[in-house]
């Protein structure tokens, strides 16, 4: 307890902007913090840093409290009291909020306010300092009679005051021992006074000025708790406690200068809070906790910190749904219909949803396995997760997994930590209001790991049926049932996922969509859920399916729909500021070719109605004419093309080969380059490869080497040895990704026959297929994404293992008929099919042109 600081404070302070209590030097003060602005300051100075104590902040009392979060940072009061904070304690009730309790340090003026985002930074210079105390001998004269007579009040008023409130105790127990110059600020702290007078006191900088205007401020709290001692008489020894701590709320009454409804209101929510908790059904182990720890908060001062972590967590206690759930109406035939009415083909997944709900059905129990959507982004995934716990009547809700690395995201913090939480299934839980909700997994293969724990372990334990019913969230301490709770899980790839949390799930793969069934999406449902967003309605537009092919083939390049869906809202928002302005043009947005349409308007316009048309302006059409969104008016939105077809210019010279491969997501094309020079025999493999496929680019030269004779490769020299002083590089463009895999090996050896054999690899095919040194082709996987991946790209023929050929059967028929495939087993055959007329020269020309 010290205002007269010996601390030196630096010279820049992060800015907590308050606008209730005054914090003073040498005091403590519990506040709320709320705004955004405050949110970040304490998210990324107090919690982020290994001690709170190591932080000081510059806490500026009298902040208007709306504009505090508006964009310009509000007029600041330019003194303030430079603090630590000694607890935060976090919740998210009613709004995520921390409470701070704060100790003054000493006073400081802001000079100049040098950053505003995302929190307030200023310069600052320290005002509270000890050598300040006056040292001409007639101020110290005068001050020492002024600090003779406050502390004579100080004395007699301390004695007055109630001794089992903690401040006081500790007061009383220090007064003697502590500076004299620190006392005004901590009286005015500790006796009731209004944040009006705090704030004088606060800015009175000089120690004369402090002192003689906390003295009437004692002299008032004296008379006035004389004054009630005269009028109510103790009856007990037990009274005296309640009654010290009462006059002085009861004077400053009186003397109009508090406020006692906060308080009162307080009391009010306690006794509300008590009755939620005896009319709530939680079970009796909860109910016993909550018992116990309304009791313990009856008794507690509101100013301990403990008191907002213990009423928080009573309010999340009776929030809860613990016995709250809505009822299932399952119907498959109705389930089927509105799974088909939200979501165009998918037939596996919906087959198998179907399934599991029929079985739900008869069973009656949700002991199954948790199903897991693994499919590129944007396939639709978490739509049917909604559509699930549409079909069942049930809340849903999402709970993103990506790059939860900490388990107490999943379990919560115990309520000892600073900042203490329940973990993201219990607020879930909090949110929906029922305990029976769909919970739908997202991202369960980018999980992290830290020090903090492993959180797939938390998720298996919520996960696993036979553990759920007891789930215990570390911040609640108490078994929430969690088995009426359907879990959906969604992954981009297994690959990831931890493999005992795999093992619980049944994983049904949701591969990517053709461009028929992306038309067909975009206008059965992304086009009119658009509409409806943008308030447009389809007489206002008009985008026919080969605008949609556009926007597929030359706007995005995904195996979902989600660029699809995004492009297709940015052109609804610029018909809608179109249509908005009432100006109906058709697409071509630039004047001069509404000029020229105009002749062919004018005669519509006669034979119409005329008197719809606007005589105002020259571009107005009948408001029911729809904006057309052709191929023009598609450049005008969305800029030029984003992806050519450059497939072909790539192609034009030996050395280069596309291969197929498969990411995360979906499947891709991949374009495989190769340049020899004069050398010493070395390869560069460039592209972020991975270990296997390093080892497939050698076992590629390796081959072509040993048939060198065979095929009549030779280098620049005219050597059937092919690396004698030649050095070949080989790139994977794209350079930034990294890639692995043995399915490029074709595609490498292909690449290389090119380079040395001088012909062109035909541009409109692609391959995949592992080699080995013998030069056998083996299977791969993600064969329909990268068929997929090939179509998508315009290619014609598509080279597989012949080991693969069953997977064929996969993939839809419109492909098929537009792409021929071959299916070899060894390189002889995949080079016959990579070159036009054939590349072997001494075997038969390849035979497996199937078109399927
Ligand atoms: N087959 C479909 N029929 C209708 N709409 C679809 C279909 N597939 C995707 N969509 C729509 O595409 C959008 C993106 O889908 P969603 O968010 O469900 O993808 P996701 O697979 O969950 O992606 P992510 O893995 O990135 O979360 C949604 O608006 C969804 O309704």
């Amino acid at each position: 307890m010290s205002s007269v600081s010996p601390i030196q404070i630096p010279s820049r302070l992060p800015l907590l902007l308050t606008h209730e209590g005054v914090l003073l030097p040498g005091s403590t003060m519990r506040t709320s913090v709320d705004s955004a602005r405050n949110l970040q300051l304490v998210r990324s100075r107090l919690l982020k840093g290994t001690s709170l104590q190591s932080t000081i902040l510059g806490v500026i009392p009298n902040t208007p409290d709306p504009a505090s979060d508006a964009q310009d940072l509000p007029p600041l009061h330019r003194i303030g009291t430079a603090a630590l904070a000694v607890q935060v304690v976090g919740s998210n009730w009613p709004k995520p909020h921390y409470t701070l309790l704060i100790t003054g340090l000493c006073r400081f003026q802001i000079v100049q306010v040098l950053k505003e985002k995302p929190y307030p930074i200023a310069e600052v210079e320290q005002l509270d300092r000890l050598e300040e105390f006056p040292n001409t001998c007639k101020m110290r004269e005068e001050l020492g009679e002024l600090s003779e007579q406050f502390y004579k009040y100080a004395v007699q008023l301390v004695e007055m005051l109630d001794m089992s409130v903690p401040a006081v105790a500790k007061l009383r127990r220090l007064l003697d021992s502590l500076p004299r110059e620190a006392l005004p600020d901590i009286l005015t702290s500790i006796i009731r006074t209004s944040n009006k007078e705090k704030l004088q006191i606060l800015d009175a900088v000089s120690l004369e000025e402090r002192f003689k205007m906390t003295i009437p401020l004692l002299v008032r709290q004296i008379e006035g708790l004389k004054l009630l001692q005269k009028t109510r008489k103790p009856k007990q020894d037990d009274d005296k406690r309640v009654i010290a701590i009462r006059p002085i709320r009861r004077i400053t009454h009186i003397s109009g200068t508090l406020e006692d409804e906060d308080e009162d209101e307080d009391n009010d929510d306690i006794v509300m809070l008590e009755k939620k908790i005896r009319t709530s059904s939680m079970p009796e182990q909860a109910h016993k906790v909550c018992v116990k720890e309304i009791k313990r908060l009856k008794k507690m001062p509101q100013s301990m910190p403990e008191y907002a972590l213990t009423r928080n967590y009573l309010e999340l206690m009776v929030e809860l749904p613990w016995n709250k759930s809505t009822t299932d109406r399952l119907d498959i035939r109705a389930a089927r219909i509105l799974l088909d009415n939200d979501h165009y083909a998918m037939e596996k997944l919906k087959k198998r949803v179907l399934e599991y709900l029929a079985v739900r059905q008869l069973k009656n129990n949700l002991k199954g396995p948790i199903l897991c959507f693994v499919g590129p982004p944007g396939v639709g995934k978490t739509s049917v997760g909604r559509s699930v716990a549409k079909t069942l009547g049930r809340e849903f809700h999402r709970i993103a997994l990506g790059g939860v690395c900490d388990q107490s995201d999943i379990r919560g913090h115990r309520r000892t930590y600073v900042g203490s939480m329940p973990g993201r299934i219990i607020n879930g839980l909090k949110t929906v209001g029922v305990n029976n909700p769909v919970f739908l997994l997202d991202e369960v293969d980018k999980l992290g790991k830290s020090l903090q724990g492993d959180p797939a372990a938390a998720l298996l334990e919520v996960l696993d049926p036979e553990q759920n019913h007891n789930f215990t969230d570390h911040y609640l301490n108490v078994a929430f049932d969690l088995s009426q709770v359907l879990f959906i899980a969604t992954a981009n790839t297994t690959a990831t996922i931890p493999a005992a949390l795999l093992d619980r799930m049944e994983i049904i793969q949701v591969p990517g969509y053709t461009q028929e069934e992306k038309i067909e999406i975009a206008h059965r449902h992304l086009i009119p859920k658009q509409l409806e967003q943008h308030g447009l309605t389809p007489q206002q537009i008009q985008i026919p399916q080969v605008t949609t092919l556009d926007i597929i083939t030359r706007y995005t390049r995904e195996a979902g729909v989600r660029s699809l869906d995004r492009k297709l809202g940015a052109i609804c928002r610029a018909v809608a500021v179109k249509v908005a302005e009432g100006q109906h043009k058709e697409a071509k947005l630039d004047r001069s070719d509404v000029t020229e349409r105009e002749g062919c308007r004018e005669h519509i316009l006669e034979d119409e109605k005329p008197e719809s048309i606007s005589d105002t302006t020259d571009l107005a059409l009948p408001p029911e004419m729809p904006i057309l969104i052709d191929f023009h008016a598609l450049k005008d939105i969305l800029g030029p093309p984003m992806y050519e077809m450059e497939v072909s210019q790539r192609l034009s010279q030996p050395g280069v080969a596309i291969g197929l491969a498969w990411t995360p997501l979906g499947g891709e094309i991949m374009f495989v380059e190769a340049s020899r020079m004069d050398g010493e025999g070395q390869l560069t493999l460039t592209g972020q490869l991975g270990d296997v496929m390093k080892e497939s680019a050698h076992l590629a030269i390796s081959w072509l080497r040993s048939n060198a004779k065979k095929y009549q490769l030779t280098n620049a020299f005219g050597s059937f040895d092919l690396l004698d002083n030649t050095d070949i590089h080989l790139h994977f463009p794209a350079g930034a990704v990294t890639k692995d895999g043995p399915s490029a090996g074709v595609t490498i050896v292909t690449c290389l026959a090119s380079l040395f054999s001088g012909r062109l690899v035909r541009s409109d095919v692609a391959m995949t297929g592992e080699i080995t040194l013998r030069g056998l082709v083996l299977p791969v996987g993600g064969i329909k994404d990268k068929v997929l991946a090939a179509h998508r790209a315009g290619l014609k023929q598509v080279i597989i293992p012949r080991r693969n050929e069953k997977d064929l059967e996969g993939i839809p028929g419109n492909v098929r008929q537009d792409l021929s495939f071959v299916t070899a087993s060894c390189l002889d055959e995949v080079l016959n099919a990579a070159f036009d007329g054939g590349f072997t020269v001494k075997t038969r020309p390849g035979l497996l042109n199937s078109k399927l």
